[in-house]
């Protein structure tokens, strides 16, 4: 009687706790002390280890998490926990599961601005963006939640009175892979229908960004998930291909880059997995004069520098019909120049910094060579802070398809303007490259063209 009584006041206490905890932690002060490796329902120190990494907070350099990558054993010892829970997990009913998911989506919910927040400090995102993550990712796990109670087979009726049906099965031990750019986000999206169709979970961030992956561990335990449900391992490319090669996963699911895809799913064949890969991209924008001016303006600035431009299905390619193309640059360069570049914790920073000092180095020897290609490219400017890696620039121009920094993915602020006069020859060049993923196109009139064109790759 008396712990139902106190329940309510626990629950009221907890989330105060967490926006206290939250509101504590300003840019420069963060540090891990906790072990980084999730399973059976608890944090772990791996058993074994392939090296060492760092994680670091972007916007000052700092090193917040020094850890061990985990080797063979430790990867084995996480599949061994999945295993262990996949047997109660999916036994489970969809509406049993789709219960704890909720749960989890709720406690994401209450403690939103304590995860925004380390997803800032990580990631070097806006704190203003890093909410919205959040919030896509509490809302991922109500999505899944609200399928897994409808699940449901078929029924066949056949000759003579027989009848045929399928029953949908889990898997087993699912492998998620993620990415740096939306670390906590990315998770929610691979253990969230994984988990709601009975499956269990290991899964490995990008080695940049560490932290907040754990927080959902311990969420998902904390929402009543059996232990080993959702295991964290930490670590780089070796982590991931034991992984990989794992003769007890049943699917991998990655998000990454086209050439680490390509090495996933060659390792996939190997066992005969099924893989899903969220890939990088070169997606255009097509902006025609009939269109909503200033919305066009505002989809492609949205469409370039969320996330420091580090973001995959951005309209990188901004075909713009020709008759608008001066007046459309020389808005963009207006408000691009106001953007505000800064301490990403900070309420009005909409620019926090690049991932780390190599992207830097990529990014800006893409805009060398364009500036070497093109002669009317504006450059915002390229802010160096003493201390790591800083960002922000903008290059913007009237640049050729043939040019490097609009045939590849840069994955940095950097928007690529490339002029166009008819609807037929903008869908030949939008068509135009090796990436697919998404596209974008404004105008006002109903779209007449073949759009199967250009579903074609995208
Ligand atoms: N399509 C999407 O939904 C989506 C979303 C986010 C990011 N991305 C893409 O991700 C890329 C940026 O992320 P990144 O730099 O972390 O990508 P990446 O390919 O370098 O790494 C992605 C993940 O794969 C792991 N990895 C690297 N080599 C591996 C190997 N041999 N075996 C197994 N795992 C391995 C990394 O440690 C990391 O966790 C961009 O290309 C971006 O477009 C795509
Ligand atoms: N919601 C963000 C899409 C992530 C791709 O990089």
């Amino acid at each position: 009687m008396k712990l139902l009584r106190a329940a309510p006041i626990i629950r009221f206490l907890i989330p105060k706790l967490h926006q206290t905890m939250s509101r504590s932690l300003s840019t420069g002060v963060f540090q891990n002390s906790q072990p980084l490796n999730y399973r059976a329902g608890g944090r772990v120190q791996p058993v074994d280890s392939v090296g060492q990494e760092q994680a670091y907070e972007p916007s000052t350099g700092r090193v917040i998490a020094t850890f061990a990558c985990s080797g063979e054993k430790e990867v084995n010892e996480a599949i061994q926990s999945a295993k262990t829970a996949f047997k109660i997990w999916r036994q489970k009913s969809g509406m049993e599961r789709s219960r704890v998911l909720l749960e989890a989506a709720r406690i994401i919910r209450e403690r939103s601005e304590e995860l925004a927040t380390m997803e800032t400090i990580n990631n070097g995102k806006s704190i203003f963006e890093a909410r919205v993550d959040i919030e896509i990712s509490w809302q991922t796990l109500e999505y899944y939640a609200g399928l897994a109670g409808s699940m449901a087979g078929q029924h066949v009726q056949l000759p003579g009175g027989s009848f045929g049906y399928t029953r949908r099965e889990p898997l087993g031990v699912c492998v998620g892979i993620g990415a740096w750019n939306y670390p906590f986000q990315i998770a929610c999206w691979k253990s969230g229908p994984a988990l709601a169709c009975g499956n269990a979970m290991v899964y490995k961030p990008s080695p940049f960004t560490p932290i907040t992956v754990v927080l959902l561990a311990e969420i998902f335990t904390e929402a009543g998930a059996p232990p080993g449900l959702f295991n964290v391992v930490q670590g780089a490319a070796a982590t991931g291909e034991f992984l990989c090669k794992h003769a007890e996963v049943a699917k991998i699911s990655f998000t990454g880059s086209v050439p680490t895809g390509s090495k996933i799913m060659e390792m996939a064949s190997k066992g005969i997995k099924p893989v899903t890969l969220e890939l990088g991209g070169k997606s255009p924008l097509i902006i025609f004069s009939d269109s909503n001016f200033d919305n066009a303006v505002n989809g492609a600035l949205m469409a370039n520098f969320l996330t420091q431009g580090q973001v995959c299905c951005n309209g990188t390619r901004v075909f713009v019909q020709r008759d608008i193309l001066q007046k459309f640059t020389e808005e963009v360069v207006k408000k691009v120049a106001k953007i505000k570049i800064g301490d990403p914790l900070l309420e009005d920073t909409r620019m926090g910094p690049l991932i780390n000092r190599p992207q830097l180095e990529k990014v800006l020897a893409f805009v060398k060579g364009a500036k070497e290609q093109v002669s009317c490219l504006a450059v915002k400017m390229v802010k160096r802070n003493q201390t790591h890696h800083e960002v922000s620039l903008s290059p913007i121009g009237e640049c050729r398809d043939d040019m490097t920094c609009v045939k590849e993915e840069i994955f940095g602020p950097v928007m690529s303007i490339l002029p166009f006069d008819t609807e037929e020859e903008v869908l030949e060049r939008a068509n135009n490259t090796t990436y697919g993923l998404a596209a974008g196109v404004f105008s006002r009139f109903e779209l007449c063209f073949n759009t199967s064109t250009l579903n074609r790759k995208i």
